[in-house]
């Protein structure tokens, strides 16, 4: 380290490595618990300005904001995405995320040409089929609900049907299952005992990872007899990439680790995106006012029973901008780690080689330079996507590893908030509406709500 610093003209950020590997990631960790992780970064900016030194989890990291920074990270390919070892394990080695260079570009181009709008929209009727089944399940004739599970159960199902071809069974509660256990030990302490919550998501993933291989192997086969479509689901389909010397093709391990991210990547987020705007319409009559009337007027036009279709989606824009501007307010993702390949500046400031850079979303969405009142909820703001300059809205990141699933995110949500916001009015049950970052954000409750079935008739429809 100090080396690297005698050899280069340029200096490092202002800042504190503070206590060897502890550093500062008590300090983060805690405030990220308690909701304030937003205000813990403005307080570093304040002491030290938009870059600063820190170390996070065992590594010296550089802070960058602003939205110049935010390109910069975006768009370089000497800054590598940096996962925590926990997650490498569980997910593998072949994922997008751990992938660089042309072997990411060509392994998340054969998922891109599945998650793209032109192939998604086929697929409309297909979430329309699982909401319903869900909303049939587990909210019609229940004065309570715990939003947040049920959500997550919803996404679950979706990506099981979508990505991996999985109707309802045992395969598919089994898997249900594996996926929960492995998420909760994710971003634990990395150590592999029977009793730690690391060692049960490793099992839990080993188990997945054999469901998804028995798929692929038996998807393989059927693909080889000509017996499915290619655009089936995405494992068929990244089955069928391969150019005639198989060069395109993607290898089974790189098939199943994908079908894993996606399987982790697309169900946590997008749940905690919809449990969130439950909560926002649950505060705001105004807002909520406004949803209800959007969707109320497409169900109009439509017979009873009958799915949505891709362009009742494209109506929805009041809907779409008020999850947007939930997005901006609380994103999923609260930013994410990169690591320097070599050593690279930035601002007349040193980042050197193998060093973290951490990047937060919130920063430039709070910024009231970029969004006006960025406090209050205003979903006008994304009327005109256009004026929102550049790098500043990044729930979905941006540049070369912008999230592939923001389309796939935007039709399960809307699909789902049509028949909410049409069946049902609901309450808080709790006026404890805070929420922790475990990493995702999460009601402390899992947000329970009462439920106030709008029209017995729509909810037969609804059957
Ligand atoms: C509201 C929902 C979602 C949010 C807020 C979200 C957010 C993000 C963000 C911020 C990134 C970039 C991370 C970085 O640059 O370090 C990302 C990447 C990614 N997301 Fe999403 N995501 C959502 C839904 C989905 C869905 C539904 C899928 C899959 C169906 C998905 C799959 C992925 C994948 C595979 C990557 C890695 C891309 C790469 O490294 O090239 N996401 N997501």
């Amino acid at each position: 380290f100090l080396t690297k610093q005698r050899s280069s003209s340029k200096r490092l950020p202002p800042g504190s490595l503070g206590l060897p590997i502890i550093g500062q990631s008590l300090g983060l960790l805690r405030a990220m618990q308690a909701s304030t992780g937003e205000q813990w970064l403005q307080g570093r900016i304040k002491r030290y300005g938009p870059i600063s030194k820190l170390s996070l989890f065992g590594a010296p990291t550089i802070f960058l904001t602003g939205p110049a920074a935010n390109k910069f990270i975006f768009m370089n390919e000497a800054l590598v995405p940096q996962q925590p070892s926990s997650l490498t394990r569980i997910l593998g080695k072949r994922t997008i995320i751990e992938l660089v260079g042309e072997d990411h570009k060509r392994v998340r181009a054969a998922v891109m040409q599945f998650l793209k709008p032109d192939v998604l929209k086929n697929y409309v009727g297909k979430i329309d089929r699982e909401v319903r089944h869900h909303l049939k399940m587990n909210w019609i004739g229940r004065q309570t609900v715990t939003v947040l599970p049920l959500m997550k159960g919803l996404t679950f199902d979706i990506i099981c049907s979508l990505i991996f071809g999985l109707e309802r069974g045992p395969l598919r509660e089994g898997l249900g299952k594996d996926c929960a256990d492995m998420l909760a030990g994710m971003w634990a302490v990395p150590l592999n005992l029977p009793f730690t919550h690391f060692g049960k998501s490793l099992r839990a993933s080993h188990r997945a990872r054999k469901v998804l291989t028995r798929i692929t192997r038996e998807r393989r086969a059927m693909v080889a007899q000509g017996q499915v479509p290619s655009s089936e689901d995405l494992i068929t389909h990244l089955l069928t990439l391969g150019g005639e010397d198989g060069t395109n093709g993607l290898t089974d391990e790189e098939i199943v680790d994908n079908a894993m991210l996606v399987l982790v990547a697309g169900h946590d987020t997008s749940s905690t995106l919809m449990t969130f705007m439950m909560r926002h319409l649950a505060n705001d009559q105004v807002t909520y006012a406004a949803v209800v009337h959007e969707q109320e007027e497409i169900a109009k036009s439509k017979a009873p029973g009958e799915a949505l279709t891709w362009d009742d989606l494209y109506k929805m824009k009041y809907t779409w901008r008020v999850a947007l501007e939930i997005l901006r307010m609380i994103p999923p993702l609260f930013g994410s780690f990169r690591r320097a390949l070599k050593d690279v500046e930035f601002d007349g400031y040193l980042i050197p080689k193998g060093w973290q850079v951490f990047w937060a979303s919130s920063i430039t969405h709070m910024d009231a330079n970029i969004f006006q009142e960025p406090c209050k909820f205003d979903p006008t703001r994304f009327e005109n996507q256009s004026s929102i300059p550049p790098y500043c809205f990044v729930a979905f990141g941006s540049g070369l590893r912008i999230c592939p699933g923001s389309e796939f995110a935007r039709i399960e949500t809307l699909v789902t908030m049509h028949y909410l916001a049409t069946r049902f009015k609901w309450r808080l049950c709790c006026r404890d509406d805070a929420f922790v970052r475990d990493p995702l954000p999460s009601p402390t409750q899992g947000l329970p709500v009462e439920l106030e079935p709008k029209n017995k008739e729509q909810l037969m429809i609804v059957k």
